[in-house]
């Protein structure tokens, strides 16, 4: 058994850590923190955890995070750069489910951010938590960036192509629909009910976050340059992403095999017959990106369509994914929960 802490409890993607560790059979839950909550039991606060989780939230500086194995942060951007060295030095390995570490181009990384990184040697150092692409470096990382919830659907979706090099690299597109569980939990007008409800909009049309993340993945396994366009949107609905994307053909391959073929390794990704419609609900509460390709009318434009659960693959599962690669664990350990559906 290997013992574990979590940083920010109480938002959506720390609760949804601790259902996947709580169910996990190598891991001991050690430490769960809150600085607003410090001492109410966790199950009294999140109700579905009742007879699961009996440990109490505690305020980050008294929680025992040293005498973990692993800790994850589920904390706003911004706060695992300060504490991550800290741990790391007492032998801890960290894996941060924000962005803190997932951007390897600092001034990039603080534009974008709109803050100073204090940490950009462990950036240097920090694999990013892709299991279908980086594997191998994640299995002897200290320090692991968990994706975000955009850019694990949207790169999953281009992966193929782009390593194959035969679609248009300079005019990708991508648009992204996410449930508003996406936002976290904070109190927020945007995401009152009577805002998000019956209601559809696009937002950060002229820039999003995670632009240069995706475009970094992508750049990576194309071996230069890609051009995106990527358009996030908001959903009524409280989880799930569903991306479409699109890729002008410039080489003539069976695109359905060459998916197939890519992921047929991959417990976490599931290719869809031809011409399928993917649905969030097919994903929901499970970690796994089901991708299905469209050839429209056989033009020369590939849709693809890729949909997660952003608190699973697009968060906590992948985050257990990683941790389950990082201590040689069955890489699908705890993480074999069936869709909820509807
Ligand atoms: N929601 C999603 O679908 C996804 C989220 N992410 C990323 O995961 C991270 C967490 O997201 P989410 O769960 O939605 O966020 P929430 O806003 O719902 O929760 C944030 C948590 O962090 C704690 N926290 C806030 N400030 C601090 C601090 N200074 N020190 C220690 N703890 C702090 C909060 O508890 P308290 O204030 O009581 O300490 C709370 O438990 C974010 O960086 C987000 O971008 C990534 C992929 C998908
Ligand atoms: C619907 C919604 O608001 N989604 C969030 C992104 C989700 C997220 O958690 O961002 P990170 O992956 O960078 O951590 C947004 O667009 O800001």
């Amino acid at each position: 058994m290997i013992k574990v802490g979590i940083v920010g409890g109480t938002g959506y993607t720390g609760v949804e850590l601790l259902r996947l560790l709580a169910q996990h059979p190598e891991v001991e839950l050690l430490a769960i923190t809150s600085r607003g909550e410090a001492g109410t039991p966790v199950a009294e606060m999140f109700t579905s955890l009742r007879g699961s989780v009996d440990l109490e939230f505690s305020d980050p500086k008294d929680a025992p995070l040293a005498a973990c194995d692993i800790v994850f942060f589920a904390t706003p951007n911004g706060i695992a750069m300060q504490q991550a060295a800290q741990l790391l030095n007492a032998g801890v390995r960290v894996v941060d489910l924000a962005a803190d570490f997932r951007i390897q181009n600092i001034t990039e990384w603080e534009k974008w951010y709109g803050m100073k990184h204090v940490s950009p040697a462990l950036v240097a150092e920090a694999v990013y938590g892709l299991p279908e692409v980086n594997r191998s470096a994640i299995r002897h990382a200290r320090l692991v960036a968990n994706p975000g919830c955009y850019p694990t659907a949207t790169q999953l979706g281009f992966l193929p192509l782009v390593e194959s090099e035969c679609v248009d690299l300079s005019s990708l597109i991508a648009d992204a629909k996410s449930g508003v569980s996406g936002a976290g939990r904070k109190a927020e007008t945007s995401s009152l009910f009577s805002e998000v409800a019956d209601n559809f909009k696009a937002y950060g049309v002229s820039g999003h976050r995670h632009l240069p993340e995706i475009q970094q993945g992508l750049s990576r396994a194309a071996g230069g340059p890609v051009g995106l366009t990527f358009v996030p949107h908001l959903a009524p609905m409280i989880r799930g992403i569903h991306a479409t994307l699109y890729a002008r053909i410039t080489r003539e391959v069976d695109f359905q095999q060459l998916f197939e073929s890519r992921y047929a390794d991959e417990p976490f990704v599931d290719v869809l017959p031809p011409k399928s419609h993917p649905e969030t609900r097919s994903v929901r509460a499970a970690n796994i990106c089901r991708i299905a390709i469209h050839r429209p009318q056989e033009g020369n434009v590939l849709v693809v369509l890729s949909v997660i659960d952003n608190l699973v693959k697009g968060a906590a599962g992948q985050a257990v994914q990683n941790m389950n690669i990082m201590f040689g664990f069955d890489e699908c350990t705890g993480l074999s929960h069936i869709p909820v559906f509807p």
